[in-house]
């Protein structure tokens, strides 16, 4: 399993959205070592779960402290994070970025495999893997919001990550696409952690953090997670 460590990790914004323009921290000190299968993170909208994915592949550098994916720093060794850290984001256009998701899918092989003929039949599998082998050569413009979501994590799993983060994968899923995605995670050899609204979701998981107002305020087993989270927002 991949081992993701955060140390006094605090991540500050330069603009509080007041005149003065006052630094901001968004998150805060957190200190985590993550290191089981399947790791949800829930929390209410803004409560800084994008940004703590967003540290764990070096997209977001933390302002002080440090992160490091199987001990290496994801400031210093970010392109070698990167390549063990996929991230899927919740609005796959802005992950698809070739005109269909065969090419896309492609591009994310073209480092494993040097040969076009390899690479395509490489894709081949991925895509058939996923379900997706029909909707291949469509415009990623063309396909469903589903789909699309779909898409953009066979894209990034293509590469076999050892750490897979998904941020809100399920937005644009129906009950049988969520059910279908679920399965897959469920099959994954890979450590995935997933921030979702979807509340099954989080509880289908070996460990769950509740974020609060950029703070970890609760991090252990899912149900009880759910539940702590549940009552933060309903104020009982
Ligand atoms: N680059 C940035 N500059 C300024 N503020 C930011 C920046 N990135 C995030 N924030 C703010 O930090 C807070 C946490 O944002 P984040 O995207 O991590 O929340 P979230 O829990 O993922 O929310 P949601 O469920 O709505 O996606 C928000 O108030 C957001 O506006």
């Amino acid at each position: 399993m991949t081992e993701v460590r955060l140390d006094r990790a605090v991540v500050t914004v330069p603009d509080d959205g007041s005149p003065e323009r006052r630094p901001r921290t968004i998150l805060g000190p957190v200190d985590l070592v993550l290191d089981e299968r399947r790791v949800s993170v829930v929390g209410a909208n803004g409560s800084g779960k994008s940004t703590l994915l967003r540290l764990l592949n070096g997209l977001v550098a933390p302002t002080s402290g440090s992160v490091t994916v199987d001990g290496l720093d994801t400031v210093r060794d970010g392109g070698r994070v990167r390549r063990r850290v996929a991230f899927a984001f919740t609005d796959p256009i802005s992950q698809l970025v070739m005109p269909t998701g065969r090419e896309d899918v492609e591009l994310s092989l073209r480092r494993k495999h040097r040969s076009r003929a390899e690479r395509r039949s490489a894709a081949d599998a991925v895509l058939n893997r996923f379900g997706l082998s029909h909707l291949a050569d469509q415009s990623v413009y063309d396909l469903s919001g589903g789909e699309r979501q779909l898409m953009a994590v066979a894209v990034v799993l293509a590469t076999d990550p050892g750490l897979l983060v998904l941020d809100e994968p399920t937005t644009l899923l129906d009950r049988r696409n969520i059910l279908r995605l679920r399965a897959l995670l469920d099959g994954l050899p890979q450590s995935v952690v997933v921030a979702t609204h979807d509340l099954d979701l989080a509880a289908d998981a070996d460990r769950t953090l509740v974020v609060d107002g950029g703070r970890i305020v609760f991090d252990g087993e899912p149900r009880a997670a759910v539940e702590h989270y549940v009552r933060l927002v309903d104020g009982s």
